[in-house]
């Protein structure tokens, strides 16, 4: 396949380059479109009002890696590598593989998983990458579950183009239970403001936060109508299986209708 990577981490994570490098052993064609420093937690940004500068990179991946470090966004770099770097459009976009996890809500900050949306966008199959650690260095069990899956997508292609947000455990391959199709749950957290004054008597805050462990789903019902929201309420969230050992699998879309809101303005507005 003719593969074109980003992250958010940077060009110099070793999470691109275990995923690129083993995909590339592999034999498919990989170009790397990836920020020149950290991006993590920069969402979907786009860099509109200042230049953006791309530099071919040199002994960094697997001599077949062509390799492009950018100074704009993960969503940038796909953008720049989709419109300006490839000649063609890739069979799929990837991200990742993330240092930390991607599971619940914090798709809506993710640099990942906005790299990926990037290609869902332009119809191009996506997946986005992280593992759920980030103190693990182990990226090669989620590398090693990459190439399985793309293996697996090329033999038997889905029917529409998805874009899949993946959650590997930070265990051995050994002690990986298996894999799970998981819905979007929910992940919150005690957002901590530390305030600070600089040299010149200005005040400054510093975000962090510690995640909340026992998020309870909010009920479905708030955006889907009885019937889906019974559907979805028995699949299994990506927040818990993650914890049962297991990879998890999380198909996404990038429209974010409410059907319950549709249905509450039309009889609203009638
Ligand atoms: N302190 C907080 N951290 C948050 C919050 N929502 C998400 N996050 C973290 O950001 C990353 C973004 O992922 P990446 O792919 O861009 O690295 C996410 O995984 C969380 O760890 C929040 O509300 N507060």
């Amino acid at each position: 396949m003719n593969i074109l990577i980003s992250n958010d981490d940077g060009i110099f994570a070793q999470g691109i380059r275990t995923l690129a490098n083993t995909l590339a052993a592999a034999n498919h064609q990989v170009t790397v479109v990836c920020p020149d420093r950290e991006r993590s937690a920069t969402g979907h940004g786009l860099t509109l009002h200042k230049p953006i500068r791309a530099d071919q990179v040199e002994s960094v991946f697997h001599s077949r890696v062509d390799a492009w470090a950018c100074s704009g966004t993960p969503a940038d770099c796909v953008k720049l590598g989709l419109g300006a770097i490839l000649d063609h459009p890739p069979d799929i976009v990837l991200a990742g593989i993330n240092h930390g996890p991607n599971l619940g809500t914090d798709v809506l900050y993710s640099g990942t998983v906005s790299a990926a949306m990037e290609g869902i966008i332009e119809g191009i199959p996506a997946i986005a990458f992280s593992l759920a650690s980030f103190s693990c260095q182990d990226f090669q069990p989620a590398a090693n579950f990459a190439q399985h899956l793309l293996k697996r997508l090329g033999q038997t292609p889905l029917t529409t183009p998805l874009l899949l947000n993946v959650n590997v455990p930070a265990i051995s391959e050994a002690k990986i239970k298996g894999v799970q199709i998981t819905r979007q749950g929910i992940r919150r957290y005690v957002d901590l403001f530390e305030k600070r004054v600089d040299p010149r008597g200005k005040t400054y805050y510093w975000l962090a936060g510690e995640v909340l462990e026992e998020t309870h789903d909010k009920p479905l019902a708030e955006a889907y109508p009885p019937e889906i929201s019974r559907t979805l309420t028995a699949l299994p969230v990506d927040v818990d299986v993650i914890q049962d050992q297991c990879i998890t699998v999380t198909p996404l879309h990038y429209n974010l209708t409410s059907l319950v809101g549709l249905q509450q303005l039309q009889g609203w507005m009638s």
